[in-house]
């Protein structure tokens, strides 16, 4: 907790007066959430867009205002978001938590992406970390079908005996691929089967990441 927490608040000194602010889902992007509603009492005038309804449900207890994307001019400044898996290259494995959708949509919106995680997250290559990808209920079986022809088993989330639904009422395949060699590629033969919406591959996304360490030390890269 304590590693998440110092990338988490070392990422929301990059925050600037007047910024509008990509709030990010997970238990690091809570410490960040946290740490900037902390600022928001100390005067800081921001306003964000949350890529959950539990982060927007955080943020507004903590009195963080929040704004629409009907109600965006332009683009978001800085995003702040944790992550599965980072490789080497900062590319990274998202949606452990079901908001990847979401999570995408904003960070593709933002000038920049600061990628909050500890050290247990770093990996050489991506795909240790079974890779969620966002499916319509719809045809659900045949969508499995076509994601397991390009190198996967993969197994529908589940919330008790149900299957688990995203903010979007959507569902979530966990996709074991092993070693992804080629993530750029992967994520847009998986964006092309229809019935899939979007996958947790965030390829060339990143504009910083914080690690925080089991020492006490944040490294930046
Ligand atoms: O992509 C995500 C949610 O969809 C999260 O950022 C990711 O799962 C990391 O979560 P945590 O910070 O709890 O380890």
């Amino acid at each position: 907790m304590e590693t998440k927490r110092i990338a988490a608040e070392r990422a929301v000194e990059y925050v600037g007066d007047g910024m509008v602010v990509g709030l990010g889902t997970g238990s690091t992007a809570y410490w960040a959430i946290q740490k900037l509603g902390a600022r928001v009492k100390e005067g800081l005038r921001v306003k964000a867009i949350a890529t959950s309804i539990e982060s927007e449900a955080l943020a507004r207890e903590l009195g963080i205002p929040i704004l629409s994307f009907a109600d965006l001019a332009g683009e978001i400044d800085l995003t702040i978001d944790g992550a599965d898996e980072v490789d080497a290259d900062n590319h990274l494995i998202k949606g452990g938590g079901g908001a990847l959708l979401r999570e995408k949509i904003v960070a593709k919106a933002s000038r920049e992406l600061i990628v909050i995680v500890d050290q247990s997250k770093l990996v050489d290559r991506l795909g240790d970390f079974p890779l969620p990808v966002e499916i319509v209920p719809f045809g659900c079986e045949m969508t499995l079908r076509h994601v397991s022809e390009l190198g996967c088993k993969p197994v529908l989330r589940t919330r008790g005996d149900e299957p688990f639904r995203t903010d979007n009422g959507n569902y979530i395949a966990d996709c074991a691929f092993g070693a992804i060699h080629d993530p750029g590629l992967l994520e847009t033969r998986l964006n092309g089967i229809p019935g899939v919406v979007e996958n947790g591959l965030f390829v060339g996304m990143s504009s910083k990441v914080i690690v925080g360490c089991g020492n006490g030390d944040v490294v930046e890269r």
